[in-house]
């Protein structure tokens, strides 16, 4: 359970101030798929970085399963990313020297676990993300965008976080791997009851999410979905 409390990021932007997150609050619940939609600039990128805690909000709080984020010391706030959340970030870079199969099991290494244990792991990731077992052992920079994308899921998917924070998941996909990647989230949200929260473009994915928010001048506001079982939209 995640609940926004009212937060506020302010940037100084020469001698004018902006404000793309103004007052946001809401509530998700364990398990809910929820997605962050609005215009370029609208400060999607900024929410979800203080939801993960890369950033620090001005003012406001996040509270994740009871537990404050405001005043907590840098230390903890670490293992908070670590240990809790899974990224999937563009600017959250994979080891582009590092195997896909390197890359999933970093997360896995920093949180203690065996290494018999993480190999074996990070093999079943990448084969629910669908990369071509061929592939697991190839340099990251030496895999296309959309498998570079999976490598990306796979690895957030590392430590079973309670929570996934995902910026265009579906960004580089083709409509048949993006459709994918939409399914996979899905049943991991309901199966695995992960909440995630994806800001995206992508009409198909946020219209199959279970409740879905629009960013516009610093604030959210809910609108009404399909839901999951809808049929994807015409684009
Ligand atoms: N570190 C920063 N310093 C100053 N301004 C920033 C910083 N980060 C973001 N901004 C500004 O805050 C606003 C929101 O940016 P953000 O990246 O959150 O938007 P977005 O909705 O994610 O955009 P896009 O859909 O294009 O990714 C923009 O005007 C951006 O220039």
């Amino acid at each position: 359970m995640i609940e926004v409390k009212d937060l506020v990021r302010t940037f100084k932007s020469g001698d004018r101030t902006i404000k793309p997150v103004n007052g946001v609050s809401f509530e998700l619940g364990q398990g809910t798929l929820a997605s962050i939609v609005g215009k370029s600039g609208s400060g999607k990128s900024t929410l979800l970085s203080l939801l993960g805690a890369l950033d620090k909000p001005t003012s406001g709080d996040v509270v994740v399963n009871g537990v404050s984020l405001a005043g907590m010391p840098d230390g903890k706030l670490t293992e908070y990313r670590r240990r809790d959340i899974g990224f999937v970030f563009q600017q959250f870079n994979l080891v582009p020297n590092l195997s896909a199969l390197d890359n999933v099991m970093l997360p896995m290494e920093f949180a203690g676990v065996r290494k018999s244990v993480r190999a074996e792991r990070a093999r079943a990731l990448l084969e629910q993300v669908q990369l071509d077992p061929d592939k697991h052992g190839r340099r990251i920079n030496r895999l296309s965008g959309g498998e570079q994308q999976r490598v990306a899921i796979a690895r957030a998917l590392a430590n079973e976080p309670k929570l996934i924070l995902a910026d265009e998941p579906t960004g580089n996909l083709d409509e048949q791997t993006g459709e994918h990647i939409i399914a996979l989230l899905s049943s991991l949200s309901r199966d695995h009851n992960t909440t995630i929260l994806v800001v995206t473009h992508d009409r198909t994915l946020a219209n199959k999410t279970d409740r879905r928010f629009r960013l516009q001048q610093g604030k959210l506001t809910e609108e009404p979905v399909r839901g999951r079982a809808a049929e994807p939209a015409a684009v």
